[in-house]
């Protein structure tokens, strides 16, 4: 249906190709319990209709609880189940429609370690990719930072903006592709009121440029209201409002209500929701059709797609001088995108920029970065200290084998612990990202698995060479490389099973089951009890356990290899002076090293594709 024929109040056209928002019937429920024997589930939105202009300002507002994120996060396609109706961008299913949103959620969820130009450059290059030069790509970014106020912060890194800074960031990011549709989440929360005025004014501003602009509010003022083009109210999952914010007074006098003189009508009408007067709820939702009804909606005033609205000055003290120069472009915007041609990039392209973007990240968290190294280094040169000199002794075979086994253990749990703890501190930034469509979910996964690459590997060699040097393990250079390696495999094992846990599971539950991950197959690493005294049904088990596998690759490297008989030095009788001698007494005789690495290879791989599954499906699927 047409915007024209539903709407009974208002009879002006926006200027065509502008998109507008048409929802219809949503609704939605949630489990109400999570007992699991029951099945009760609570409604959220109840059968809720409206239509959200092109060119308008439109407020989305209630009492806490009502169901206005739940709406939002449905018409911005934030959430894509669990809920019934049909959401219409100019006529097209808006999972099918051309027209690109963005939604702006209510934590900035930036890259702290960027600044303000760094963060919008690597946006304009994923976004804009091969769509402008990139010289244009310059001009566009400055343009932007000038038009929403950031060029005397341009400079600075994300993390050290003030809220309004941050918030307004956030909105020049997504403006970087000129989205016809933008949702905020409370785009006010925690700014005082001249920087509310200044964000809504900007708001505003971006509205009259022919984008539909929706946000949800908490009590706006008396002030921030009359700025708005189109106010929704919703009360327990139902409308009582959608129209006119200047004729709200007006609707409630149709059922008795009068808002005291000089009083909020936003707050009156919120009072009135929320039961103070009595219930009049059914009676607002009815009156109202529950949104179907567009009666109360604005006529807009020819001025609206001008620059001489009279509220243009609003909130400007403080705000950008220049007007926002960002009118639609359609050869800038994405808009001329065919739906499956969700990403400006290949999946290449989005790679290489993401992999430069976490390299200058992991660079300028340099306290991050040097504390994971020196702490390796310290942790390789204290047990250098503790088994000084014991790797070429017949008498400290057994000690040797401790130190293998705690080489092993201590890399795998330090790599899966620090990832268990920081990856799920990304995930909503990620979240974020992919849902505005800078890129796809496979180039973050691999960009972030080749950038911290180098520095893992780093922090195994800081601890392999004063364990392996100060601990008098033979000087060969191919026996080294051996123990390296499989010190560094299983540390990037462990690491993906660190993003595997990061990936399921907050920081908290994290940090519970990680050791879960590592403790059973410390008791099948074939140290405290051998496989072949193992009970018959365990033994399988032990060709699965990483550790296991570490550990017989690290005594291949130091004890197999046709390695010569060792001097007896600190013992009158050493029993293992032959290696082989000392690879039968832990089973490991015969053990075949690229065996190991291939087993641990394999379970790495497994651990890395699972992850990459469950974060799709986070990113995806379950919101
Ligand atoms: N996944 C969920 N499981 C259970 N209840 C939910 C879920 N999501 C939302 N709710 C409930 O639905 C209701 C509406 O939530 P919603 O976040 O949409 O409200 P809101 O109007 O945005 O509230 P606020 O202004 O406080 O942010 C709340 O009672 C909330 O507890």
């Amino acid at each position: 249906m047409k915007r024209d024929e539903k709407s009974e109040g208002s009879s002006q056209k926006l200027p065509s190709g502008a998109p507008d928002v048409i929802f219809q019937n949503v609704s939605c429920s949630v489990r109400a319990s999570y007992n699991v024997f029951s099945k009760k589930r609570k409604t959220i939105l109840h059968s809720v209709n409206g239509e959200f202009r092109s060119g308008e300002l439109t407020a989305i507002v209630g009492p806490s609880g009502s169901g206005k994120t739940t709406l939002l996060h449905i018409l911005a396609g934030y959430k894509r189940s669990g809920y019934t109706g049909s959401v219409h961008i100019n006529e097209v299913d808006r999972f099918s429609s051309a027209e690109k949103s963005c939604y702006i959620m209510q934590d900035d969820c930036l890259h702290p370690m960027l600044t303000v130009r760094e963060i919008m450059t690597v946006c304009s290059q994923l976004k804009m990719g091969k769509n402008l030069s990139r010289n244009a790509k310059t001009v566009r970014v400055n343009k932007i930072i000038n038009a929403i106020g950031l060029e005397s912060v341009s400079d600075t890194l994300t993390g050290n903006l003030s809220g309004g800074q941050r918030k307004r960031l956030g909105i020049a990011l997504e403006l970087i592709d000129n989205p016809p549709i933008m949702f905020f989440d409370e785009p006010t929360s925690g700014l005082d009121s001249s920087t509310t005025k200044q964000c809504i004014t900007m708001l505003r501003k971006l509205a009259r440029q022919n984008r539909a602009v929706i946000c949800t509010l908490h009590q706006p003022s008396a002030t921030v209201l009359e700025m708005f083009d189109h106010l929704y109210c919703l009360s327990d999952g139902r409308c009582c409002y959608s129209g006119d914010p200047a004729r709200v007074t007006e609707f409630l006098k149709l059922s008795n209500l009068d808002c005291p003189t000089y009083h909020n009508p936003a707050d009156f009408l919120l009072e009135v929701v929320c039961g103070d007067f009595g219930d009049y709820n059914s009676l607002l939702v009815s009156q109202i059709d529950n949104g179907r009804m567009h009666t109360w909606r604005k006529i807009m005033p020819e001025w609206a797609n001008t620059e001489d609205d009279p509220l243009r000055d609003v909130g400007d003290k403080l705000a950008p001088k220049e007007p926002l120069l960002l009118n639609i472009e359609k050869t800038l915007s994405r808009s001329n995108l065919s739906p499956e041609q969700e990403y400006g990039l290949s999946l290449w392209s989005q790679m290489t920029i993401l992999i430069k973007r976490c390299f200058l990240c992991t660079m300028r968290d340099k306290f991050h970065m040097y504390s994971r190294l020196v702490m390796h280094l310290i942790i390789g040169i204290l047990i250098g200290i503790f088994f000084w000199n014991m790797g070429g002794d017949a008498g400290r075979v057994m000690n040797n084998f401790s130190l293998m086994f705690f080489s092993a253990l201590f890399l795998a749990f330090s790599a899966l612990q620090s990832t268990v703890i920081s990856f799920p501190l990304e995930v909503p930034i990620v979240r974020k990202e992919h849902f505005n469509r800078w890129y796809c979910v496979s180039s973050y996964y691999l960009a972030n698995t080749v950038a911290d690459f180098p520095i893992q590997v780093c922090c195994v060699i800081f601890y392999c060479l004063p364990v392996y040097w100060m601990s008098g393990q033979p000087i060969e250079f191919m026996r080294f490389t051996r123990f390296t390696f499989i010190c560094t495999i299983v540390s990037l094992l462990a690491q993906s099973i660190g993003y595997f846990v990061g990936s399921c599971m907050r920081v908290m539950n994290g940090v519970i089951f990680g050791p879960f991950f590592i403790m059973p197959f410390v008791m099948m690493s074939g140290y405290f009890l051998k496989k072949k005294d193992a009970p018959d049904w365990s033994k399988p088990l032990f060709n699965l356990s990483y550790l296991h596998h570490g550990m017989e690759g690290l005594a291949a490297s130091i004890y197999g290899y046709a390695r010569r008989p060792l001097p007896c030095i600190s013992e009158d009788y050493c029993h293992f002076t032959s290696p082989k001698k000392a690879l039968k007494e832990l089973d490991m005789i015969g053990v075949d090293y690229s065996i190991n690495v291939l087993v641990i290879v394999g379970i790495y791989l497994f651990f890395k594709c699972l992850t990459y599954f469950v974060i799709a499906y986070q990113l995806k699927i379950k919101r």
